[in-house]
């Protein structure tokens, strides 16, 4: 399925059937699954990493499952293993070809094998219903970058969060206000990336977006937009 249009299936903005309030009082989110994409190291300062595991809790206090690049190694590892040993379903999508445990680890939850990045990212962005960076390299800039122009061409309603653990993400946000004030970059699309310090505050700031942000294009491979907002999955080829 073309990316576009599998996006498309679900674009709905945010809102759906995981919006109850919890029997047990917890904090229910209108999330079902977030997307997160970040580092394969870990970084220098345990901040980070600490980012990392309070996100994963954050989704677990919220029941909110993961969808990620697969593998334990670096950042991608602590969050994964914070929402499954918290007893959330994770998702790791994960090309065949970096699928050998000495390159990615040895990933928990479901996984799915996927032919190459362009597949992989397409269907990360599928499944969820949000997206979420923590600190990375190029890999992590490269998703990030692409869900926020996916949400400026229409593609995509989703919200695009950025957690900003001690200002990592500063400078790109600099030169994002810089491309604006250049003319580069509209301003309401420069609303589009929603950023905080932590990881509460991000979620939160999530649930309460709207999207603002509208193009009149419309995909010439887009499906009808799903009435469900989660996919039914099929069966990964390895899960634990
Ligand atoms: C090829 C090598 C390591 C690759 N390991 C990865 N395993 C899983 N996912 C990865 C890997 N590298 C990149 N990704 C994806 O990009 C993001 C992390 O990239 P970054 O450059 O570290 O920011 C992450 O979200 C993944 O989806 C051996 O060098």
């Amino acid at each position: 399925m073309a990316m576009e249009a599998a996006l498309a299936e679900k674009s709905g903005g945010g809102a759906g059937p995981a919006a109850q309030a919890g029997s047990g009082g917890e904090r229910r989110s209108r999330f079902q699954r977030i997307c997160v994409y970040c580092g394969s190291a870990t970084g220098r300062k345990p901040s980070y990493q600490n980012a990392a595991v309070e996100l994963g809790k954050e989704l677990v206090d919220r029941g909110i499952d993961l969808v990620y690049g697969g593998g334990s190694i670096g950042l991608m590892g602590l969050v994964s293993h914070a929402v499954h040993d918290g007893g959330r379903h994770v998702i790791g999508v994960i090309p065949r070809s970096l699928m050998p445990r000495e390159v990615t680890g040895e990933p928990v939850g479901e996984v799915r094998a996927v032919s190459g990045m362009h597949e992989r990212k397409a269907e990360m962005a599928r499944f969820a219903d949000a997206f979420i960076a923590l600190p990375g390299g190029y890999g992590t800039l490269e998703e990030l970058l692409e869900v926020i122009t996916w949400a400026q061409l229409g593609i995509h309603k989703k919200p695009v969060g950025l957690l900003n653990v001690d200002g990592f993400y500063d400078p790109l946000l600099s030169f994002i206000d810089m491309a604006v004030n250049e003319g580069f970059i509209k301003e309401d699309a420069r609303r589009i990336i929603i950023s905080a310090p932590t990881a509460k505050e991000l979620v939160l700031k999530l649930e309460e977006y709207v999207p603002e942000y509208e193009v009149g294009l419309v995909w010439e491979d887009q499906m009808p937009p799903a009435c469900s907002f989660a996919p039914e999955l099929e069966p990964g080829i390895a899960s634990s």
